[in-house]
């Protein structure tokens, strides 16, 4: 069943989250992230390209480190998608291992772990060009009734 049949009638999944800071093309202040997805067997893997500037800058140089979770949970949330699933982030964690530069394309991974029940598992990872892992992360997601989720719209 596609994701789009938990939906209330007349809305899909991209219109309810057409203004996503993470992935809308269209929100002009967002960071307009763009994933491919692997759903092969058990392997669900969300892979991003990701060249931020400084507008996104926390430390000289480098990415704010909310910035850096907000990567991590995108990524992550990318995963639920493949899995027939709307969830909502219940739990991050993240390990900021090495600064993270701005002006530098880095490769944004996320993969699905494991599923008990509701709980869905996922792990992400922030690649320097170089091959250097620069973060880190874990990430507990809730598979949601989607009408609770419309409820939440004003
Ligand atoms: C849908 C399209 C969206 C597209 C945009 C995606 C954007 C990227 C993703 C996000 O950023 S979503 C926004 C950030 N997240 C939120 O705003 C969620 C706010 N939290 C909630 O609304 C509720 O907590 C939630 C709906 C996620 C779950 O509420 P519930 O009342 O159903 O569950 P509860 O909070 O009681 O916890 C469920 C289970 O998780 C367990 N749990 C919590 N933390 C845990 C942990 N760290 N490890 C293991 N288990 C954990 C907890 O013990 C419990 O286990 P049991 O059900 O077995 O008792």
């Amino acid at each position: 069943m596609p994701p789009e049949s938990h939906l209330p009638a007349g809305k899909t999944l991209d219109e309810q989250a057409s203004h996503c800071f993470g992935c809308s093309p269209i929100n002009p202040i967002g960071l307009q992230l763009t994933f491919t997805l692997t759903t092969e067997a058990e392997n669900i893997t969300a892979t991003a390209t990701v060249q931020l500037t400084r507008n996104h800058e926390g430390p000289p140089g480098y990415l704010h480190g909310g910035i850096i979770a907000t990567l991590m949970d995108e990524a992550m949330s990318k995963l639920n998608r493949p899995l027939n699933l709307i969830a909502m982030t219940r739990n991050l964690e993240v390990d900021y291992l090495r600064p993270c530069p701005i002006e530098t394309p880095l490769t944004l991974t996320a993969h699905h772990l494991h599923r008990e029940g509701r709980k869905l598992f996922h792990s992400a990872t922030l690649t320097h060009p170089d091959g250097t892992v620069l973060a880190t992360a874990k990430g507990l997601f809730l598979a949601i009734d989607p009408a609770l989720l419309n409820r939440r719209q004003p």
